[in-house]
């Protein structure tokens, strides 16, 4: 800030060589100047790495937080899509950490050389100074409204943002499907419509920048102007030194370029706050299910679950009831299958038994007490799940197993594995070490790994989402001699949801479920043969499609196999053996 002063000086100092700097002799003020712009240096040098670091760590805390915060909410948070949250944490936290970092220590720069040379200013000439601030109200009102506009703007922004990393998101992750349907010309289109929906909203941004920032120019140049006129009248009337004009013209040039930098602030400051509404978002939402609120349910407890007149709908989808007055009651350590239509519900009350929801009306209980008692932290650790298409994490075999329980040993890796029928593991390069990622196995092999991941975390409950049914009759065979083993020697309680009939007839009791209702509920042998009965027509459309199949070039002997060795109950059906 002592740049123009000293500029004005050594003009004056030129023209009349007794001029003195604030009484120093120009080579001392030369040598005091020089010092403190050393000093200024290392402030600035300071000021950049204190910024940049603070600014890293703000984003990188905001980031780990709101991804905890964005893994602790209910299941149903994530339907809205990955993506989204995805741009959230990596793009929008950016945006924050600019905001309060670089541009904040911009803004405070800017404050001071404002109030610094306006000071100068009046110092020098307190009416030319009048004239120079008659700018500051306009421009003040125009970033104010420039600013808000932007904040909108930046929201709008981010949003469109997130759906396109959402689009791109989802179709990367079925890179296959778009493949298979040689739909990359129509994705590529859907793309190009969330790019230009981005588009069109910087396009709005670069106007509103370009007005603004036009018109605000403009009104500093005409009050610069005003000032060298009226400046030079001053001179003409030695009011002012020519030296005393040229440090004012130079101070109106720092002071304008502090405000326009000041309006830079302003607006980085409300897209900051348009990206941060959206981060907060994330970190403030409290989880419809909250996980440690409740009290911790005991490991060795062992209860019955009882659905209690469940009734249920997805909040997302709130016309469509999907459990109606559900009664069903799972004793320890028996079996139970889930059979019925598609769409009647079977997943849902798997979801309702993890607590990914919580029914509308009627109680899920475990041991006389209902599940919201509990902690769903506490509660899932006695639950092992393993659904339709599981996912591997990219690692080895033994961490997906073990996930999730860091402090798994080797002994009881190997130990799920054996249960879970994973003879292949042995077989690979490396063994349990063998780096895996999603696709580097078949779909059984995957689902006997998902097996053993649920069974290395001993749970009481077994819960299968239709295991087998995307499975070969090979794969089938040895998941569910895998299933039969876990059914017959563990003393857990597993809930099954099957199509197969193979599958079906391990269980020791079957319940059928259609349009969110229970419609039958008894034992294999009971069901198959009751005349007309739900179970049996529904096993007759499965039987014809499965010999379907088996016409069609399937391994016929396997399925034999498969039922040669049901569980209780199962087997008794000639029509079943004859599968
Ligand atoms: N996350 C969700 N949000 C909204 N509706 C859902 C959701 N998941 C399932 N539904 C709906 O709830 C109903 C029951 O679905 P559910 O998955 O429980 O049936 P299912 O018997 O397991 O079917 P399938 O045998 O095809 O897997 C269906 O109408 C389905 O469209």
């Amino acid at each position: 800030m002592l740049i123009p002063l000293t500029i004005g000086k050594l003009i004056d100092f030129f023209s009349s060589p007794q001029t003195t700097f604030f009484g120093l002799s120009f080579p001392v003020a030369a040598a005091c100047l020089a010092l403190t712009f050393a000093i200024g240096a290392g402030a600035n040098t300071g000021r950049a790495i204190l910024m940049r670091l603070s600014g890293g760590r703000i984003v990188a805390r905001v980031r780990e937080q709101a991804y905890l915060s964005t893994l602790r909410q209910e299941p149903e948070f994530a339907d809205r899509g990955a993506g989204d949250i995805v741009s959230r944490l990596g793009i929008d936290t950016s945006i924050i950490g600019e905001s309060l970092t670089n541009n904040l220590s911009d803004g405070l720069r800017a404050i001071i050389s404002a109030v610094v040379g306006v000071a100068a200013m009046v110092m020098i000439s307190a009416k030319l100074t009048g004239v120079m601030l008659a700018v500051v109200p306009p421009v003040s009102i125009g970033a104010v409204i420039y600013g808000r506009y932007l904040r909108k703007l930046s929201k709008q922004t981010q949003e469109a943002l997130g759906e396109m990393s959402k689009t791109a998101e989802e179709k990367l992750n079925a890179f296959k499907t778009v493949a298979s349907f040689n739909a990359q010309p129509i994705e590529a289109r859907l793309f190009a419509k969330k790019v230009d929906d981005v588009f069109q909203l910087m396009r709005k941004e670069a106007i509103a920048s370009g007005i603004f920032y036009g018109s605000s120019g403009l009104t500093g140049n005409l009050a610069m102007l005003c000032l060298l006129g009226y400046g030079g009248h001053l001179v003409s009337r030695s009011e002012i030194t020519v030296g005393d004009l040229t440090s004012l013209l130079i101070y109106t040039g720092y002071v304008g370029g502090s405000v326009s930098g000041l309006t830079g602030f302003w607006t980085g400051l409300m897209k900051g706050v348009g990206a941060g509404t959206r981060v907060f978002d994330l970190l403030d939402r409290k989880s419809a299910i909250p996980l440690s609120v409740g009290k911790t349910l005991e490991p060795g407890r062992e209860g019955p679950i009882r659905f209690e007149n469940v009734s249920f709908t997805y909040p997302s989808r709130k016309e469509v009831e999907v459990l109606k007055g559900v009664d069903l009651q799972i004793e320890v350590g028996t079996s139970l299958a889930i059979a019925g239509p598609s769409g009647s519900g079977k997943s849902s009350i798997q979801a309702l038994i993890c607590r990914f929801y919580d029914p509308n009306s009627g109680r899920v209980m475990f041991d006389g007490e209902d599940i919201r008692e509990f902690t769903p932290e506490s509660w899932r650790e006695r639950i092992g799940v393993v659904s339709q298409d599981p996912t591997l994490f990219t690692g080895s075999v033994h961490s997906n197993i073990a996930y999730g329980r860091e402090q798994t040993t080797r002994e009881e890796v190997e130990e799920a594995a054996r249960m879970a029928n994973c003879d292949f593991i042995w077989d690979l390069p490396q063994g349990f070490d063998t780096q895996i990622g999603k696709a580097s196995l078949s779909g059984g092999q995957k689902q006997r790994i998902a097996i053993a991941r649920a069974l290395v975390r001993k749970p009481s409950l077994l819960l299968l989402d239709e295991a087998t049914s995307a499975l070969d009759s090979t794969s089938e065979h040895s998941v569910n001699s895998a299933l039969d083993q876990i059914i017959r020697t563990q003393n857990i309680s597993v809930i099954l949801i099957a199509h197969r009939l193979a599958t079906l007839a391990r269980a020791e009791r079957i319940v059928v479920l259609e349009n969110g209702k229970i419609t039958e509920d008894g034992r294999y042998s009971e069901l198959s043969r009751r005349p007309g009965g739900r179970f049996r027509t529904l096993m007759a459309a499965q039987l014809a499609l499965e010999k379907n199949r088996s016409n069609e070039g399937e391994d016929d002997e396997e399925v034999e196999v498969e039922v040669a060795k049901p569980a209780t109950g199962a087997g008794e059906d000639p029509k079943i053996n004859q599968v």
